[in-house]
């Protein structure tokens, strides 16, 4: 098994301005998060939020420490939310088996030494998608399913952002320090999520686009409301919002996303709302 990580440092948005396609890319966009038998970090310093992948095959996969959290294990000082998006799974955390289907997602509280990914069926593997930030203090693993999730329905069929806002982490599912994580899916036909866009400066952001059609594209916008850039993202491929970004997307067909932040405050209200007429 092989645990690679690639570090991602904080961009500021008049250097982002200045990127070309390729500079914006190398910097917001995560290309790879699952590859068989591995797992894939992507640690940014935008509020140390660490991004990843596992993806089991017949053997089970080992949350292995990794040079930038400076710890002995993983989780010493770190909370960590994974979500199945692939076939059925477990998490062993500490001894303690937890079956993990698709769209299910177990929150792992810090402190907890060994964990390790597993397949349910090598054939149809399990793509656990990994979020992790600083902790300071120790709250019970749970698994939260897309049933204990707190449901938000936006937007309209006719401005083509009709979609439901799964919040997997609410006041009623689970304790976290800083990961707040849920998943958005469209009525047939709604492209558009989080149209109108907003930002907050107090929590950083992630968005992993899944369930796209091969030859599907979401293209994401990024940047200061007045300054906007674009990326062009593939299925199972996720950006990286950082604080003073937008981060709002069409697909050219459906797709799912899961949004994850860290930073200040887990309030999900507490956004900053940008106007349609503030976008440039
Ligand atoms: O801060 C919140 C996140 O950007 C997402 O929850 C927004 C979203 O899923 C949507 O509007 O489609
Ligand atoms: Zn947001």
């Amino acid at each position: 098994m092989s645990t690679d990580f690639d570090i991602r440092f904080a961009i500021d948005p008049v250097s982002a301005s200045a990127m070309n396609t390729e500079e914006l890319r190398e910097h917001f966009l995560i290309e790879e998060l699952f590859t068989l038998g591995g797992v894939n970090w992507t640690y940014t310093h935008y509020d140390r939020m660490a991004v990843g992948g596992a993806m089991p095959g017949a053997s089970a996969l080992d949350l292995a420490a990794i040079k930038p959290t400076g710890t002995e294990n993983f989780l010493d000082r770190r909370e960590l939310i994974a979500a199945n998006i692939g076939g059925a799974g477990t998490i062993e955390v500490d001894g303690v088996v937890h079956a993990v289907g698709t769209k299910d997602m177990l929150y792992v509280g810090m402190g907890n030494k060994d964990v390790r990914f597993a397949s349910a069926d090598a054939a149809t593997p399990a793509k656990f998608y990994l979020l992790s930030a600083p902790a300071h203090k120790q709250h019970p693993t749970k698994l939260i399913r897309q049933a204990d999730a707190k449901r938000l329905d936006l937007g309209s069929k006719e401005a083509a952002n009709e979609r439901s806002i799964f919040q997997f982490v609410n006041a009623d599912s689970v304790r976290t320090c800083q990961l707040v994580v849920g998943l958005t899916s469209f009525a047939p036909g709604s492209v558009w999520n989080t149209m109108p866009a907003h930002i907050h400066d107090r929590r950083m952001e992630a968005y992993l686009y899944f369930e796209l059609d091969p030859g599907a594209i979401v293209v994401h916008l990024m940047g200061e409301p007045d300054e906007t850039r674009h990326l062009i993202v593939r299925n199972e491929q996720a950006i990286i919002s950082p604080p003073w970004s937008i981060h709002a997307g069409a697909g050219t067909g459906s797709y799912t996303f899961i949004w994850a932040m860290a930073g200040d405050n887990v309030d999900y209200t507490d956004v900053e709302k940008i106007g349609m007429d503030e976008l440039l």
